[in-house]
């Protein structure tokens, strides 16, 4: 009996030492509940430390620290290179034209025997470059005459004559300035018109960086409301170099949201409202429509400073037919002719001028960002015909 006894006594001995054994380990592995905390002893800490900053925590299943996802830091605002000397800096983008007139025209200006063969081979090589049927009659007569006139044959000598032809073609006293300045507080307003896919969203981004490492402040107005792409897009932009953007719900009324911006850019008292529009056919009766509308509306706050009409120079002489349609609608003040860098066809510079008899004020020669530079005819020469120096073929 006592046998027994003894016997179940361990038995009830073990089975309380397993019990214990089972439920410490469990214990310590379970969370302390968090003391309770007044709201304002958590204000008070929050306006000592700043932001709140998360513990990391404990998975109780799998005992793994999770740590808290890492906020995203403050996007930096990015500071656009200058925009003096761009042209120069980007003149090997223009590689695909440099072909036509530095390394063809010159070469054949050089050859031994100026005959008729040679000047029909230049006038090909003029007309194939783009450069328009009138404009490569005038710039050949003009350079037979002076070659005949001053017995020139030196290459260095050709070279000149042919940059001073190409430079007069590109009508060097236009103004080509932006006109991008406030008035009496009221901020420049620049409206971006274009068909489809010719780069305007693009332009307005690098348009703004432009203004931005020139000195001034800009808003950006996303009126293009069809593509909701487009909008986040400009709005991608302007968050770079830390620019608003207003913009609209998608398929908004586009001259609503043109008016908007600029209202908030006269509230905000920025620089440069820049207003982004849709891209439209010029033969979309309704679509052309619509932009004289945004340009009215835009209007009841003040005239429109600049209308920039961007053109794809890839499209070439097809473009041309275009761009005249938008100028009757808007009224264009300038030109910005992109992907110049995509074609050998550089000479579309000069019929676009010579077409719509608007200066082509800035060109596009990359999809980087600072890819865009102030249009300067001396410079533009130069880096088509692959010469050293700037400003001294004009
Ligand atoms: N190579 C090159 N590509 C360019 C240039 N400018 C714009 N692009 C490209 O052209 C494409 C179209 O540009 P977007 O700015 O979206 O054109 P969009 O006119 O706003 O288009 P829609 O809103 O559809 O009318 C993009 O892939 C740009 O990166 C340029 O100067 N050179």
């Amino acid at each position: 009996m006592t046998d027994y006894l003894l016997i179940a006594l361990a038995l009830l001995g073990l089975l309380i030492l397993g019990g214990i054994g089972l439920v410490v380990p469990r214990l310590r592995r379970r969370p302390q509940p968090p003391l309770p905390r007044t709201e304002v002893d958590t204000r008070a800490e929050e306006d000592l430390a700043g932001p709140p900053v998360q513990a990391p925590e404990a998975d109780l299943s799998t005992g793994v620290l999770v740590e808290p996802p890492v906020e995203a830091p403050a996007p930096t605002v990015e500071v656009p290179e200058p925009t003096a000397g761009r042209l120069v800096r980007l003149r090997s983008r223009l590689s695909r034209s440099q072909n036509v007139f530095g390394k063809g025209l010159l070469g054949l200006l050089s050859r031994d025997r100026l005959d008729e063969d040679v000047w029909e081979e230049i006038e090909d090589s003029l007309i194939t470059a783009d450069v328009g049927v009138d404009a490569t009659r005038e710039i050949v007569d003009r350079l037979r005459e002076r070659t005949r006139v001053l017995g020139t044959r030196s290459v260095a000598e050709l070279r000149s004559l042919l940059a001073a032809e190409l430079v007069n073609a590109l009508d060097p006293g236009l103004d080509r300035s932006l006109h991008t300045a406030p008035k009496e507080g009221v901020p420049a307003v620049l409206l971006v018109v274009g068909v489809n896919g010719a780069g305007k969203t693009t332009t307005c981004g690098k348009i703004a960086r432009v203004l931005i490492a020139d000195g001034r402040s800009v808003l950006l107005g996303a009126a293009d409301t069809f593509r909701a792409a487009a909008a986040d897009q400009l709005q991608t932009w302007a968050g770079r170099v830390g620019a608003e953007t207003v913009r609209g719900p998608e398929g908004a009324d586009p001259a609503s949201v043109a008016f908007d911006a600029v209202k908030r850019g006269i509230e905000t008292g920025v620089d440069t409202v820049l207003v982004d529009t849709a891209g439209r056919l010029q033969n979309k009766i309704g679509l052309m429509d619509e932009l004289g509308k945004v340009k009215r509306v835009v209007e009841k706050h003040g005239p429109i400073d600049e209308t920039l009409l961007v053109l794809d120079a890839t499209t070439g002489q097809n473009g041309l037919e275009q761009a005249r349609v938008f100028t009757e609608v808007v009224n264009v003040t300038g030109v910005v002719l992109t992907k110049l860098d995509g074609t050998a066809k550089g000479g579309i510079v000069i019929a676009v001028q010579r077409k719509l008899g608007i200066p082509v004020k800035l060109v596009g020669l990359g999809e980087g960002p600072d890819d865009l530079a102030p249009f300067d005819p001396a410079q533009f020469v130069d880096a088509l015909l692959g010469t050293e120096s700037s400003g001294q073929t004009a």
